[in-house]
């Protein structure tokens, strides 16, 4: 007779749903923010430069300069009534909207880079009875940078587990029609109020450097399809309806053509009233709410640019929540036995 073995509990068979977005800084400090730069981009899916060249450049140089300059772009955008950033405070609100359209199932955010982390909420939904997990990286076109180094780390946790959990990783939604719908919407709702169409629709996307490209990554041909979508959706021309990349970090080239440079170039070119929307972040940050719409509207009207009006990110809206939902019900058919 073999000796008997203590068995963990029996299953419950609950199901977790997991949403990870990329981390953001806990509190409005320098500390709180080069903790949080430290994490992110010490990663090597992130910067893929060589260790040895990039670690000390960073730890010596980038983190004692960054810090101070980040801190200033959050410190006016933190949210004072929750102090919390917006990144956190939208994650948190979707994660509940689909907890309440989704009873039954365990539904959580981890943040890929800080807290929660996503090694902890695993172990806590494996606690709480879930033997499958749906991890749903929420960026809506797959990058190496940011999809890929979730599922390092879930497989990570998963490789020190006796008693694995089964686990889905959701597909990104880039051009899923709930999505494209949920942004013509916002579009439509937004010109219907104005009662004026803007000159141009830009899309900025998170750039990423031109390299990505050649290694392989579908992040910019994803942007590309989404942008054709929601023109074609719209009725635009491919004119009409503009895909930039913001957020460029470093000296080397990044994929093109840079937000910023578009925005102050537009008004010589007779394009005066545009509108701006960030499709590639589900929620509201420092890219969206500080680059884009404080210092991109500033610099495009600094140009001679009249009016620049920047949609917010779906975030925690009946579309948003929408997208969301249907994106987790389909990737949970069929599994949910
Ligand atoms: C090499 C650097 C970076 C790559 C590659 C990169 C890819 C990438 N990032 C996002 C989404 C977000 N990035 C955010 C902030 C942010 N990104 C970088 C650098 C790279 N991103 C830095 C240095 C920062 C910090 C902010 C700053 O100091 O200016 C955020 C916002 C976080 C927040 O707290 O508000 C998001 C979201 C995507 C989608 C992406 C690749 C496609
Ligand atoms: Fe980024
Ligand atoms: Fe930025």
């Amino acid at each position: 007779m073999n000796k008997p073995v203590n068995h963990p509990e029996v299953s419950t068979g609950k199901v977790g749903v997991l949403l990870v977005n990329l981390g953001t800084p806990d509190q409005l400090t320098v500390p709180s923010v080069r903790r949080y730069l430290r994490q992110f981009l010490s990663d090597s899916r992130v910067v893929t430069l060589p260790r040895l060249l990039w670690l000390p450049l960073l730890n010596l140089v980038i983190l004692n300069v960054r810090p101070k300059k980040s801190l200033a772009a959050y410190s006016k955008i933190w949210r004072k009534e929750d102090n919390q950033s917006p990144l956190r405070y939208y994650t948190e609100q979707l994660t509940k909207g689909i907890a309440a359209a989704k009873s039954g199932a365990v539904v959580e955010f981890a943040m890929r880079y800080g807290e929660p982390a996503i090694d902890k909420k695993m172990a806590e939904m494996q606690k709480a009875g879930c033997d499958r997990i749906l991890v749903v990286p929420l960026y809506p076109q797959y990058s190496a940078t940011t999809n890929a180094t979730v599922v390092d780390e879930v497989f990570r946790y998963l490789k020190k587990q006796v008693w694995q959990p089964s686990v889905r990783i959701a597909a990104p939604w880039y051009k899923h029609p709930a999505y494209i719908e949920a942004l013509k919407a916002q579009v439509v709702q937004h010109i219907e109020e104005k009662q004026s169409q803007p000159d141009k629709i830009l899309l900025s996307f998170h750039g990423l450097p031109e390299k990505s490209l050649e290694d392989g990554d579908p992040y910019y041909c994803q942007c590309m399809v989404t942008g054709r979508l929601l023109a074609e959706a719209l009725g635009k021309t491919g004119d009409e309806v503009m895909v930039t990349f913001q957020s460029r970090f470093g000296p080397a080239t990044w994929l093109q053509p840079y937000t910023a440079e578009v925005l102050e170039s537009l008004p010589a070119k007779g394009v005066n009233n545009i509108l701006v929307l960030t499709p590639g972040f589900v929620a509201d940050c420092i890219e969206t709410l500080e680059e884009i719409a404080i210092e991109g509207k500033g610099d495009f009207i600094a140009a001679g640019g009249k009016a620049c009006d920047v949609l917010p990110c779906l975030n925690d809206s009946a579309e948003g929540l929408d997208v969301m939902n249907t994106v987790v019900t389909e990737e949970l058919a069929g599994w949910l036995d």
